[in-house]
């Protein structure tokens, strides 16, 4: 049997609120290097709201507050010392919709996040734009149209345009929100099958309505209900003999 990897992610009792509406209870859960750790339960169970909470989302949220810590390989992101923008850096967020920045080119779009970091040297950010639309298996289909606008590619495009772009400054988390639930099923097909490449490079933690995509692309789910993570395991588990009759009776499709 093969190690298991190191913690890269840790929440411990986290609890986020809306004013005072509770909408995360209690959440302790870890996350390993290098897999990938789905999130699912019916609509308004706090899923996005504690995915969000990992790049720290809630501080654009006026009346949100988190409780608790979220550890990024040891240190609480929390932390007042910890800057927010260097701390995104190694969170990237892809989104449910694509949302490229529509006035830029595909080549540009890559390298946005770079350029902000000060790197101009083209050969580099040449570079960096290979790798990055390779890891997001796009730059077959880029690669002859890389100065043109990114907003015309076909959706299930822009969406890997997207993964490209948080690829391209190297994050140790992509957390991923619904981000195939606006594509064809081709589209849908492309994205998971690039996950287990992903997983290479880096952590992925996806929010996903569609219990057969958790089934097929996670090693770990967790199941949120009204707030609390009702259960978390590996995947295989969770899908076969969870331990919950919650987790049983959702899995199973009785409700959601
Ligand atoms: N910006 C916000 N302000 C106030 N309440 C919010 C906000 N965002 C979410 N909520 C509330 O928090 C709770 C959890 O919502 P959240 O979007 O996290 O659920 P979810 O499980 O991701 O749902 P869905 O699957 O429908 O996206 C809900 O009661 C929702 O109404």
């Amino acid at each position: 049997m093969t190690q298991p990897t190191p913690v890269i992610l840790s929440a411990q009792n986290v609890d986020i609120f809306y004013g005072d509406n509770r909408a995360v209870k209690n959440v302790s859960l870890d996350f390993r290097r290098g897999t990938v750790n789905a999130l699912i339960g019916p609509s308004g169970c706090g899923k996005t709201t504690f995915l969000r909470a990992i790049n720290r989302m809630h501080d654009m949220t006026p009346g949100a507050r988190v409780a608790g810590k979220i550890l990024l390989d040891g240190q609480d992101i929390y932390d007042p010392a910890v800057d927010p923008v260097s701390m995104r850096r190694r969170v990237g967020m892809v989104f449910q919709k694509p949302n490229p920045f529509p006035t830029m080119s595909v080549f540009d779009n890559v390298v946005a996040g770079l350029k902000l970091t000060g790197v101009r040297d083209k050969a580099q950010l040449m570079q960096v734009a290979e790798r990055s639309l390779r890891g997001a298996a796009l730059w077959e289909e880029v690669k002859d149209r890389l100065n043109t606008p990114a907003t015309g590619l076909s959706g299930g495009q822009q969406q890997r345009l997207c993964i490209a772009r948080a690829l391209a400054v190297d994050p140790e988390i992509l957390l991923m929100d619904e981000p195939t639930s606006a594509l064809d099923p081709a589209s849908t097909a492309k994205i998971e099958d690039l996950m287990s490449d992903l997983k290479k490079v880096t952590t992925i933690v996806i929010v996903t309505h569609n219990m057969h995509q958790a089934a097929r692309v996670s090693d770990t789910t967790s199941f949120f209900l009204v707030g609390d993570m009702v259960e978390h395991g590996v995947t295989d588990q969770i899908f076969t003999s969870p331990r919950d009759e919650r987790t049983e009776a959702y899995v199973s499709g009785r409700f959601g």
